[in-house]
């Protein structure tokens, strides 16, 4: 488990028009692990995840004041390119949204886009993205199908693939797993866990459970603001902060 920060942001403050979402985060990410953010509902985790490919950008009337880095590089310098940079930062979503095309194209499609058109390097990286997501052995037979025809779980997976075929640092998760039945959800959560040897994951989840099995880290939030971080499992042990100790035990959120 690396000590690098792949990411980190200081006193980063978010504004949707008049309203502050998030208050002075400053927050690491560390390099190999997965980060995960924990709150009620509405306390920003999802606006702060999304500061982190600056997936905000695209919602008009934000406002940032803070810094972002990815690699001690703050991403909201002029000179990045946000496409360039959701390549490295990639996101899965709640819903999985596989596109309306074949298993095969929905993950060549980022590296084609990206350039790459060698028929014989194209089917190298499907299948090693596949095998990555752990999905390879399900679809081999049927990747000219419709990834429409999947399960949710073998979509969400699907889904990872194409993030990761476009060879990311760091993947970003909201809630993967709402959508998913229990068996698919441990599928996923297995998934995570083998992946964090070659990416950093920060994973967005209401479950208290699955924030303990699958995460190194957890940050808190509330209000908009990140009140307590520490090692996973300090947190579910030993919260330092009353608000922290209430929210995990269930007593509000
Ligand atoms: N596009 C937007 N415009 C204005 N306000 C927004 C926008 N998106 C989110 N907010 C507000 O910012 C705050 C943080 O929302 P956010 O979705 O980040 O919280 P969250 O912790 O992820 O919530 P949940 O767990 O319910 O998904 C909320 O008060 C929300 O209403």
């Amino acid at each position: 488990m690396g000590d690098k920060n792949k990411m980190e942001t200081r006193n980063l403050n978010l504004y949707y028009k008049g309203f502050q979402a998030l208050i002075n985060v400053s927050f690491p990410v560390k390099e190999n692990t997965v980060t995960a953010l924990i709150g009620p509902s509405g306390c920003g985790k999802s606006t702060f995840l999304r500061t982190l490919n600056r997936m905000n950008d695209v919602i008009e009337g934000t406002r940032i004041k803070g810094e972002v880095l990815l690699d001690d590089e703050n991403i909201y310098d002029a000179e990045v390119d946000p496409v360039v940079l959701r390549k490295q930062v990639g996101m899965v979503f709640q819903r999985p949204n596989p596109f309306p095309m074949s298993i095969y194209d929905n993950i060549a499609y980022g590296p084609r886009i990206h350039g790459r058109k060698n028929k014989d390097e194209l089917n190298e990286i499907v299948e090693k993205s596949l095998q990555a997501a752990a999905l390879w052995d399900e679809v081999k037979d049927r990747l000219h199908k419709s990834a429409l025809g999947l399960s949710g779980g073998q979509q969400q997976r699907l889904v990872i693939a194409r993030v990761l075929a476009v060879d990311p640092q760091v993947i970003l998760m909201d809630e993967p797993a709402s959508a998913l039945d229990p068996i698919s959800t441990a599928k996923l959560e297995d998934l995570i866990h083998q992946l964090k040897s070659s990416y950093t994951i920060v994973i967005v989840t209401h479950n208290m459970q699955q924030a303990a099995r699958v995460s190194d880290f957890t940050g808190f939030f509330l209000n908009g603001e990140m009140i307590e971080y520490s090692v996973t499992n300090t947190m579910f042990t030993a919260p330092r902060i009353k608000q922290t100790e209430d929210y995990i035990t269930g007593r509000f959120g």
